[in-house]
């Protein structure tokens, strides 16, 4: 077997889950499982929980062990390390803002790995990544880049994240090699601050419905 695993089954499987993987910034452990359930609530089941708060991986643990019908993954993983305390905490899949050698040779669990130039698709394809994200999509070039990307490299489908929102999600979406996007707008701050979990329901139920796939 290679020493760089790439793309795991489960990575295609879960990009096509729901047309939206939400990017999720917990500040506080007691927000976790209210958060899970808005998003649940509103339709979506595969949950990235960022490694950029105090109790992220406290968050993945506790949704991994009382929401067993979610499947939760661990975002801004930056090395292998990471990569193993996501795993142990029960994350089912990571996702990476870039991609380094070393965190391509991990193998705790599948990886999205985050690329922005043809010359970063091309060492994730070297590496047997087929599945990437697509980070920061817009400041990076957005739709347009996505396109020109696609011409030459056609067999590799992405994820988009940063800067999506409920204006431009469908016209990614609408590139054949989008599978979905990943965005924080289904979960904005200010209604985590406010406990507002009917309205991250709500947007989650009107992306779910907006922009699945047919
Ligand atoms: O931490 C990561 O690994 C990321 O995915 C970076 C950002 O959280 C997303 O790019 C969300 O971006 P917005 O939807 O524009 O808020």
């Amino acid at each position: 077997m290679s020493k760089y695993p790439g793309t795991h089954a489960n990575v295609p499987k879960y990009m096509t889950t729901g047309p939206v993987l939400p990017v999720m910034v917990i500040p506080s452990l007691d927000q976790a499982l209210p958060l899970a359930d808005a998003l649940i609530a509103g339709g979506i089941t595969v949950l990235e929980i960022t490694l950029r708060t105090d109790c992220a991986l406290d968050a993945i643990k506790l949704i991994a062990k009382e929401r067993p019908d979610a499947v939760v993954g661990a975002g801004t993983v930056l090395t292998p390390h990471d990569a193993e305390k996501a795993a142990k905490a029960g994350a089912k899949f990571l996702v990476s803002p870039g991609l380094t050698k070393e965190l391509a040779k991990q193998d705790s669990l599948p990886l999205l790995p985050g690329v922005q130039t043809a010359s970063e698709v091309m060492q994730a394809l070297e590496w047997n990544f087929t599945h990437l994200k697509f980070f920061p999509a817009v400041p990076a070039g957005g739709i347009p880049m996505l396109k020109g990307i696609g011409g030459p490299l056609p067999q590799v489908k992405f994820c988009p994240t940063g800067g999506i929102d409920a204006k431009n999600a469908a016209d990614f979406l609408a590139l054949d090699n989008v599978l979905c996007v990943g965005g924080s707008w289904v979960a904005p701050a200010k209604a985590m601050q406010d406990g507002n979990w009917a309205e991250i329901t709500r947007l989650t139920a009107e992306a779910v419905a907006a922009f699945s796939k047919a």
